[in-house]
């Protein structure tokens, strides 16, 4: 069954574009981005509350998750605070997330979720694009060498019905496909289009 409210679940391997997407659906349709919270030390430019909840294993602990995974050696969590505080003021929302907890999600409240799958064609491209975002080199490293990282670079199969695969090689063409799944989204809310899932946009 549809239901009036959405998650939009921003996936894939790290470096491909999630938060660039997440900020593009904010400047752009006003879909604010749930807030996660994580371990993992703040980077060159990040803030607390606006990037993450930046949290001690101790503090990190005293939440209520929905779901929590470790990647690359540092946990993170959504809560279910976080998500009920954003759908209060949206019916649309966003969160960024590993594919395990978007796997979470699928299966807890399917009805209610969306999923952006984001790809590049080369991921050799990713490790420049990290350390051009300002990330430490040994961190990059850890990263690129973590099983996650491997692991989200296939969109799994249980994400498969619910995946609009965004290539993000060129921002412009991925800008593209971003509005067109924005265009059946709003199209589906309002009842006149039943397609938006299992569909991939096309190349540009
Ligand atoms: N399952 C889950 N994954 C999260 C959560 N918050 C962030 N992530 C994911 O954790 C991974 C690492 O995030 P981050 O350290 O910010 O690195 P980045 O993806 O390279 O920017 C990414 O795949 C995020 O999407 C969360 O609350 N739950
Ligand atoms: N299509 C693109 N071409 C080149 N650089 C990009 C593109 N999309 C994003 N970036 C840059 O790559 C870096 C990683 O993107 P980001 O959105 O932080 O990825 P993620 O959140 O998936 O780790 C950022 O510096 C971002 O500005």
């Amino acid at each position: 069954m549809e239901t009036a409210h959405k998650l939009i679940i921003i996936t894939g391997a790290t470096g491909t574009g999630k938060t660039t997407v997440s900020r593009y659906l904010t400047e752009n349709y006003h879909i604010k981005r749930v807030m996660t919270h994580t371990t993992r030390p703040m980077r060159v430019g990040e803030e607390n509350g606006v990037d993450y909840y930046f949290e001690t294993p101790e503090s990190f602990a005293t939440k209520h998750y929905i779901e929590a995974v470790t990647y690359a050696g540092y946990q993170y969590g959504s809560s279910h605070e976080s998500l009920n505080k954003a759908w209060a003021k949206a019916p649309f929302v966003s969160i960024v997330l590993d594919t395990a907890g978007a796997i979470t999600y699928a299966r807890n409240i399917p009805s209610d979720i969306v999923v952006l799958y984001l790809t590049i064609d080369d991921p050799n491209v990713l490790r420049q694009r990290l350390l051009g975002r300002g990330d430490e080199p040994k961190m990059v490293e850890a990263r690129l060498q973590s099983p996650e990282y491997t692991r989200d670079l296939s969109l799994p199969d249980e994400l498969k019905p619910f995946a609009t695969v965004i290539n993000n090689d060129s921002w412009p063409a991925a800008q593209v496909q971003i509005d067109a799944f924005m265009k059946h989204l709003a199209l589906k809310a309002a009842g006149l289009d039943s397609n938006v899932a299992n569909e991939t946009m096309p190349e540009h």
